[in-house]
């Protein structure tokens, strides 16, 4: 990058002062293209967890490693310029101590993330403390955290009974407490989600959880129509990818076995003389 880019990556101080102001923006990306095309709609792209499952079919989010999301980080920032890089912790990498946190989120801002996400509430307010305080920007993951699926048993939505709902207030307070920029709120009551985002100074990002936001996030794939047939309830889809693929596909094969393709035009001829 040169020392004056033309172009300013979005900060996070400045996506903080979203709040209650303006929505904020995100979507998923693992890779250049994706990234490149998101980087003129989207205020930050998260390298997340999901790429397990999207890109590289894995049953759940749990068995993609730091040096996987590491990679696919250094991706997307390679194809963006303006928007602001959220790399997730993947799961194992930050559980231990506040110290493995630190070293894990480390090695993500060392290949070009702007900040990282993590999944915990109460749980996880001495390590977002310890990252904060050592200049790491924590944005921290609430509700139906995918990483927990085997304690949960299930992607089930969460503050659906008082004694959920209080749990995830607690939590979501004791996160702004410790100096979380924001928190992802996923598959979280309507209700709850309103609540929390009226409670909190932190930007609140929602998966399943309602308007009432500060912003919204979704798997890339899943409204692209790229995820194939099983998606989560919350998803919207604005597009049908996987048939336009198809298509496309499809024709390329007819025209290498009828032999339309390559005409001439694809082709290089021999130099004069
Ligand atoms: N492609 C993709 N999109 C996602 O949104 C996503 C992932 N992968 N992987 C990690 C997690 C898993 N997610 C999920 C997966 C399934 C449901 C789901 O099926 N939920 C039920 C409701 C469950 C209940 O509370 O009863 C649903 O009907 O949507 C929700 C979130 C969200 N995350
Ligand atoms: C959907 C978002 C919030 C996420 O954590 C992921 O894609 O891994
Ligand atoms: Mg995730």
């Amino acid at each position: 990058m040169s020392v004056h880019p033309d172009v300013r990556r979005m900060t996070v101080p400045q996506l903080l002062a979203c709040k209650g102001h303006r929505k904020v923006v995100a979507l998923t990306a693992h890779n250049v293209s994706t990234a490149r095309i998101l980087d003129d709609y989207v205020d930050f792209i998260l390298i997340g967890d999901s790429t397990a499952m999207v890109a590289y079919g894995l049953p759940n989010t749990l068995s993609i490693t730091l040096e996987q999301i590491a990679q696919h980080t250094a991706a997307v920032v390679r194809g963006t310029q303006r928007a602001c890089v959220i790399a997730d912790m993947p799961f194992g990498s930050y559980q231990e101590s506040p110290a493995q946190a630190f070293r894990s989120a480390a090695y993500l801002l060392e290949h070009g993330a702007d900040a990282i996400k993590l999944e915990g509430g109460s749980v996880m307010a001495t390590t977002v403390e310890y990252l904060v305080s050592r200049g790491i920007p924590v944005l921290a993951h609430i509700g139906l955290m995918p990483q927990y699926v085997n304690t949960m048993g299930g992607y089930l939505a969460q503050g659906r009974t008082e004694e959920s709902a209080k749990r995830v207030m607690d939590d979501a307070k004791a996160l702004e407490a410790a100096g979380a920029f924001g928190i992802v709120l996923e598959g979280l009551a309507e209700a709850v989600a309103a609540n929390i985002s009226s409670a909190v100074s932190a930007l609140t990002i929602g998966i399943g959880a309602s308007v009432s936001c500060d912003g919204q996030i979704l798997v890339t794939e899943d409204m692209l129509g790229l995820s194939g047939s099983r998606v989560p309830k919350f998803v919207k889809r604005y597009a049908n990818l996987e048939n336009e693929m198809r298509q496309a596909v499809e024709r390329y094969a007819d025209e290498v076995r009828s032999s339309k393709f390559p005409e001439l035009q694809h082709c290089f001829a021999v130099k004069k003389d």
